[in-house]
């Protein structure tokens, strides 16, 4: 079980949050957000980690340029595309960003929302499973209707995200075995986005290890 804990804005908590074990930090490159880093920050917030921490760029119908600084700047080793990207653009970026996985974030207003993965594969290499919101695309702290997941086999890897918090964490786990779980407001101090609480991030991240250990799951 994979752990991306996602919207951090200060390096302290970047490197606190590497060491107390997720194996994946999310950076918020998309103007209109709360959490959004430029380019300059994503430096600070990426120098000296753990090279083996997986370093993640969101972004929302971006243009090229602004991806292809951000990958330069914070040595990102994923993209994850937020926005309406259409296939083509997922398959065009592999060329562009050489190297980069790349993640196609879905937003999941019903169920039928699911047949869209088709068109990624082999376009990207995951994809993420996010809420739909009216006004908000991410760190919306709301969860779609797990239901819709039942019988849910994708035949690519996916990481499970929306609405994830201590208090509903081991229940999704038991109920959807994702391979990978991401979480944002669910892990911040209320009120303020893009502040975890890192005892919060502590609590997730013993439920993501305990639940591994009793699936028998490799971490
Ligand atoms: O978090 C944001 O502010 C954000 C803004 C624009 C596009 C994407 C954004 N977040 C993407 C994420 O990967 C979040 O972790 C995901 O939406 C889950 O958030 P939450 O429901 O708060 O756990």
């Amino acid at each position: 079980m994979r752990v991306k804990i996602c919207g951090l804005t200060d390096p302290a908590q970047a490197h606190a949050i590497a060491g107390l074990g997720a194996h994946a930090l999310g950076f918020i490159c998309v103007p209109a957000s709360p959490r959004y880093v430029a380019a300059e920050q994503l430096r600070a917030l990426t120098a000296g980690l753990p090279p083996f921490i997986f370093k993640v760029g969101v972004f929302a119908d971006a243009p090229l340029e602004a991806i292809e600084e951000a990958v330069q700047a914070g040595g990102l080793n994923a993209i994850q595309l937020h926005g309406e990207e259409e296939p083509q653009v997922c398959r065009d970026l592999a060329q562009s960003v050489p190297g980069v996985a790349r993640i196609k974030a879905l937003r999941l207003r019903e169920a039928a929302d699911l047949e869209r993965i088709e068109r990624y594969r082999g376009c990207v290499e995951t994809v993420l499973l996010d809420s739909w919101h009216p006004a908000q695309l991410g760190g919306t702290g709301v969860t779609f209707d797990w239901q819709w997941l039942m019988g849910f086999k994708p035949g690519l890897p996916w990481i499970l995200s929306g609405g994830l918090k201590p208090e509903n964490l081991l229940t999704a786990l038991h109920r959807l075995q994702p391979q990978a779980i991401d979480l944002s407001s669910g892990v911040e101090e209320a009120g303020q986005p893009g502040r975890k609480n890192l005892k919060k991030v502590a609590q997730v991240l013993a439920i993501a290890r305990q639940f591994s250990e009793q699936s028998h799951v490799v971490v």
